[in-house]
């Protein structure tokens, strides 16, 4: 076959995929009917991780990685479910036939409530009527009026924390709160014309935008900065001028509306940012009974002591989970609170209702804001010994018996893996930075067998250049493998600059710097694994100066194989969780695995060289994640 042959061959092959992408979600779509005449929850976790399971294996004998099947799956459930609770939604709230849907939001075309407002409102199939608004009141105002249907305003945000103006606002709206939905903000530098970052002069965007990305544009010293009332106007004016030495910063979606390219992408100094908006409408909706809701309403209590805690106690009562709780002053009222409350319970389940009765016996003063489906689907896991594969029939012992007493153990989330005991954390941590072939090849094969971190030395010596491509880099394969990523880091500018880019890091102090190296871990919001130091009374106080600097995600590292018995009482004074470093080649791997997982340890740091074959890992894992 030639090029334009075998070109045509995917074309009609994609054209099948999309095919049965769409005969799927009808299918699903016929599952929520079905799960509306014999009322059952749509989300079934239990059905999604037996169908990655078996699509994962499915997926092997084609010769498709395993991480591959599950980020594709991820997508389909995850728009199979939403879609199964629109339409419930839709059933239940009928709507008059409108050609056309209007919305109030903050900005021009382009700005990120601008984007956040096209994605929540694409199901509805209309035409959409945008509303700009210059202020958060102006939205509250034209959603009141009538004149728009729906407003969208941002309510809190990964970075900078909650926004006090919207929570005040709604304490004095009759509008309520119908949905919600996170849009992570990435912003970009977005140009108007084919040109480079160098030949940039001045560059246009909003204050906040500029703080959230000031690490990025310190690398720009040449270029001057202009502040805008929002993004969009920036984008606006640059794609209006034409020229090839300015540029606007904001997302790429929106920059796309206004004809702008993005030049360079991931700007922000923390890299998962995502801000949550809230939907208001002037008639609250009713939200089906086996769909995921929340409720939000605010409440006053008195000042009395321990007031709030008894409120807190009705919701524990109920068996209600509360997922926010913010504070703002009662305006006129000096040093009085209004609470405003986020729970996962939908309001007219007997549940809330009961806590509801009971919290107006106790409060000053209740409202509910709205209830509304929950718009977090979080990805099915799947557990890491259904990952492990090609198990080895000589490896055949009686399972461990993890010992359960030890629950008071402070625990540690590591990206977006937990650390447990009855689920340890594996880590692949090369020894010397690998091509970068062989880098994805390490992660794709620690995927493979259940892993989760991918740890690699990212500081060459005095090359700043080259540290920063290499913790890009690291980043860039471990988010393609869906794992977490850490690196090792001797000083403390070292560890300021992993912590911007990875997940975790790994400390290796060096003579003389040690204190100074624990005292920025203490200050770094990353989570951080601290070796042990030669005496338990020295690992005890170097961890209290971490703990004490406050941060608290801290786990300890037994880096040279200490006899189990010291092991145990390190556990036992710290309370904090404790990894152990393994050497890959070692032939007793699966044993020593299995030994230490026994005496608590809950996570192994494997280390390989790059020529190392990954064998011994296999081993491991399966004996880790054996049942
Ligand atoms: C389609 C269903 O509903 C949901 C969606 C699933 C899917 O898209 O495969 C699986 C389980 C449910 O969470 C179902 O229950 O089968």
């Amino acid at each position: 076959m030639n090029l334009d042959e075998i070109r045509t061959h995917i074309s009609s092959l994609d054209k099948e995929l999309l095919t049965l992408l769409a005969k799927r979600k009808a299918l699903s779509l016929d599952v929520a009917r079905s799960k509306l005449q014999n009322p059952r929850p749509i989300r079934d976790q239990e059905r999604e991780q037996a169908l990655l399971v078996a699509l994962i294996n499915q997926g092997r004998t084609l010769g498709l990685d395993a991480h591959y099947v599950t980020q594709i799956y991820h997508t389909i459930i995850e728009d199979s479910v939403l879609s199964q609770q629109a339409l419930l939604q839709d059933l239940l709230n009928p709507q008059d036939e409108k050609p056309a849907i209007s919305v109030a939001f903050l900005g021009l075309r382009g700005s990120y409530s601008n984007m956040a407002a096209r994605k929540y409102l694409t199901r509805f199939k209309a035409e959409l009527v945008e509303h700009n608004c210059d202020t958060f009141q102006q939205i509250f105002d034209t959603v009141e009026s009538g004149q728009a249907q729906y407003g969208i305003l941002p309510i809190e945000n990964t970075s900078s924390g909650a926004i006090n103006d919207v929570f005040d606002l709604i304490q004095h709206t009759s509008l309520s709160i119908v949905g919600e939905l996170t849009q992570p903000i990435e912003h970009c530098l977005l140009v108007g014309v084919d040109t480079d970052v160098s030949k940039l002069k001045t560059l246009y965007t909003h204050p906040q935008v500029y703080q959230q990305c000031s690490q990025y544009l310190k690398t720009l010293p040449q270029v001057k900065v202009e502040f805008c009332a929002a993004s969009s106007n920036a984008m606006e004016l640059v794609a209006s001028l034409k020229r090839d030495d300015i540029g606007a910063m904001g997302s790429a979606d929106g920059g796309a509306l206004h004809g702008l390219k993005p030049l360079v992408t991931g700007l922000a100094n923390q890299k998962q940012n995502m801000t949550r908006f809230i939907v208001v409408a002037r008639k609250p909706v009713e939200v089906a009974a086996q769909i995921p809701a929340k409720t939000s309403f605010i409440m006053s209590t008195g000042q009395q002591s321990g007031a709030l805690v008894e409120t807190l106690l009705v919701l524990r009562n109920h068996d209600i989970t509360m997922t926010k709780l913010e504070s703002r002053p009662i305006i006129g009222n000096p040093w009085e609170e209004m609470f405003y409350v986020d729970v996962a319970a939908n309001v007219n389940c007997p549940n809330m209702q009961a806590a509801l009765a009971e919290l107006k016996d106790i409060v000053r003063f209740i409202k509910i804001l709205g209830c509304y489906p929950s718009a977090e689907v979080a990805p099915t896991r799947i557990p890491s010994k259904a990952l492990s594969q090609g198990r080895d029939p000589e490896l055949h012992v009686t399972p461990v018996n993890v010992p359960l007493n030890n629950n008071a153990l402070l625990s540690l989330q590591l990206g977006r893996f937990h650390m447990s005991q009855q689920e340890p954390l594996l880590i692949a941590q090369l020894e010397s930075w690998p091509e970068y072939g062989a880098l994805q090849e390490t992660a794709r094969r620690l995927k493979e067998q259940g892993g989760q971190i991918l740890a690699v030395p990212c500081f060459a010596q005095g090359n700043q250049q080259q540290s920063q491509e290499r913790l890009q880099q690291l980043r860039e394969v471990a988010a393609q493998f869906d794992l977490a990523a850490m690196t090792q880091v001797h000083t403390p500018e070292q560890l300021n600059r992993a912590a911007e880019s990875l997940d975790a890091v790994l400390l290796q102090p060096i003579d003389g710097r040690r204190d100074e190296l624990l005292a920025a871990a203490g200050r770094c919001t990353r989570p951080v694994l601290m070796p042990l130091a030669d005496s338990l009374e020295q690992t005890l106080a170097e961890a209290e100066l971490v703990l004490a600097e406050g941060n608290q995600q801290l786990a300890l590292l037994d880096t040279q194989n200490r006899p189990l018995a010291n092991l145990l009482r390190v556990q036992q004074h710290s309370r904090l969780p404790l990894l152990s470093q393994l050497v890959g080649q070692d032939s007793l791997l699966p044993q020593l695995g299995q030994a230490l997982r026994s005496a608590g340890v809950q996570g192994f740091c494997l280390s390989l060289t790059n020529e190392d074959d990954m064998q011994p890992l296999q081993q491991l894992a399966q004996r880790l994640y054996r049942d």
